[in-house]
């Protein structure tokens, strides 16, 4: 679903590669925390798999393409399905929760009945039925963070990559939040999170992929969190 193969990738006017010859695969289906000190690559890896950033050197599959080569006009295709839950939530201020969500799908143009009917079921999914109609600021972080996923997952992307989901969350809410990615993973879809959660790796044992300096030195099936930081 994901496959890195040697990739080097370089931001313009630094001396150190944000990531070095990276070689990861990642399957249909699995889960993986990306983990490692600040600075070690993993927001990195995560623009690469979207294309917000290129390989220098080496080259990243999502679905089978290859993204280096994918053409711009075919960007919007490869971001459709993936989505993309930040640390910040990144919800619309001036919109509901309901039109926070419905708006993932106006904006790719699905058909106004689709729209009524997927949105309610997603918030379902996420638990927030009976908060469609409340604004973001009238919501709590973990509640906030459960709209982000739904605007994520509405579109049933076969990719979710988290940056730092619960970074702004206390461990209760963190530990919901955490079972919701879960179940979304059940589902069959791809969960790439990047975090320095080290009792959520822990709880979770799903495969760690430990970078540091942009290179990957662990990559353990049923890991932990494994570095103090
Ligand atoms: N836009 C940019 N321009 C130049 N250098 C950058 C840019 N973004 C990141 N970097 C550098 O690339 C390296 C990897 O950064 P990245 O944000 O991928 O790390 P990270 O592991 O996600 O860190 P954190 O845990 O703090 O979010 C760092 O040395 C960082 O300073």
């Amino acid at each position: 679903m994901i496959r890195f193969d040697s990739v080097t990738m370089t931001y313009p006017r630094t001396a150190r590669p944000a990531l070095a010859d990276v070689d990861v695969e990642i399957v249909k289906g699995e889960f993986v925390f990306l983990v490692g000190p600040s600075g070690s690559g993993k927001s990195t890896f995560l623009r690469l798999v979207l294309k917000e950033e290129k390989a220098t050197k080496g080259q990243v599959f999502v679905a089978g393409r290859d993204v280096g080569r994918l053409s711009s006009w075919k960007v919007p295709a490869l971001r459709r399905q993936i989505g993309v839950v930040f640390q910040d939530f990144r919800l619309l201020p001036n919109k509901t929760v309901e039109q926070n969500v419905a708006f993932a799908l106006e904006v790719i143009g699905k058909p106004r009945a689709t729209v009524k009917r997927v949105v309610p079921e997603v918030l379902d999914l996420v638990g927030l039925d009976g908060k469609a109609g409340r604004m973001p600021d009238e919501l709590s972080g973990g509640e906030q963070q459960r709209v982000a996923i739904a605007r994520a997952f509405v579109n049933r992307p076969t990719i979710l990559l988290a940056d730092e989901p619960t970074g702004n969350l206390d461990p209760a809410t963190s530990v919901g939040i955490m079972r919701l990615l879960d179940r979304i993973n059940r589902t069959g879809t791809t969960v790439v999170m990047a975090t320095h959660d080290d009792d959520i790796v822990d709880q979770m044992r799903k495969r760690v992929v430990e970078l540091d300096e942009g290179r990957v030195v662990r990559d353990q099936s049923r890991g932990v969190y494994g570095y103090s930081r």
